[in-house]
């Protein structure tokens, strides 16, 4: 199948999903067509990835079977406005944005459509992204197939309920964030105890690499997968209690309840 693809906007987000479909084999540059605001992002991605560019996001439109929407929230109604007559009949119209539900991008567009409503993370540049998915009646199976086929392509695809998306934004399209900021607080401590930084990276990405795939892997419960670190007496156990001290359970919760707050604030 010689599918085209399209990504109007192509910033953090645009670039780690195409980097992941390019990577992938899915789809080549060849097929590929990106529009964004200014000439600068269009010749980096130009170089990067040897696609088409351009800065007329219709151009984009007509071009695309797959139709990636990669612009910031409050872009999406511009946007839809500005492509909904380039659009074909069987283009997938593919939305990723923070509180733009499936029918805000029907409203946005005037008219029924393909549409797919995702919330990737940016992991799906290296091929480990979490995308979850809903689509709209509009698609059949075979269509709802080939978008899943593509998406598994860089990361798990979850289908879900579309009022479960803004708890997923939580714990998994901004998850990438706060697991950064861990990794990037434990290696400042290794360097306070004078361990190069770059090895200190290595070492603390790793270690949260491997923590999560034993989560996944062994089915274990997360508690019991500490238990068996925690010797006792020894070293974790210092550790342990001093993270219970400074409520670091509260300040995970409370930090992801807030994020899911306005996610849900963001699609009313
Ligand atoms: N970042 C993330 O981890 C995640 C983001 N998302 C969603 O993805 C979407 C994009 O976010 P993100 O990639 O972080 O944002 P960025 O700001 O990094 O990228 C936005 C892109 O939109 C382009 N753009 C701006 N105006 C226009 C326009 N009028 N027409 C075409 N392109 C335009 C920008 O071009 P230029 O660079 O030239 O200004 C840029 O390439 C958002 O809706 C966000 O909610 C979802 C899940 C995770
Ligand atoms: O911060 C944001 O709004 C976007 C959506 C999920 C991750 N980044």
């Amino acid at each position: 199948m010689h599918k085209t693809v399209g990504f109007i906007g192509c910033g953090n987000m645009g670039k780690a999903i195409l980097r992941g479909i390019l990577d992938s084999g899915w789809v080549s540059a060849s097929k590929v067509m990106v529009s964004t605001s200014r000439e600068e992002t269009l010749e980096e991605i130009r170089v990067l990835y040897q696609t088409e560019v351009t800065r007329d996001n219709r151009k984009v439109a007509a071009h695309s079977d797959y139709l990636f929407l990669a612009v910031k929230p409050h872009l999406y109604e511009t946007v839809l406005n500005q492509v909904k007559d380039e659009i074909r009949e069987g283009t997938i119209l593919i939305g990723m944005a923070a509180g733009v539900t499936l029918q805000k991008m029907e409203t946005y567009l005037g008219k029924e459509a393909k549409m797919v409503k995702i919330m990737p993370n940016t992991p799906v540049a290296v091929k480990e992204g979490l995308i979850a998915m809903t689509a709209s009646a509009q698609l059949d199976e075979v269509e709802k197939e080939n978008v899943i086929a593509m998406l598994s392509t860089i990361g798990k695809v979850s289908l879900i309920e579309e009022k479960d998306m803004d708890v997923i934004t939580g714990i998994s399209g901004s998850s990438p964030a706060y697991v950064y900021m861990f990794i990037e607080a434990m290696a400042d401590a290794a360097v306070k105890n004078g361990l190069p930084r770059k090895v200190a990276y290595e070492i603390s990405a790793q270690a949260v690499l491997g923590a999560a795939k034993m989560v996944l892997e062994t089915g274990l419960h997360p508690g019991m997968l500490k238990d068996m670190v925690t010797s006792p007496g020894g070293t974790t156990i210092e550790a342990v209690s001093v993270l219970e001290e400074k409520g670091l359970r509260h300040a995970v919760l409370s930090a992801v309840d807030a994020c899911i707050d306005k996610s849900r604030e963001m699609s009313k």
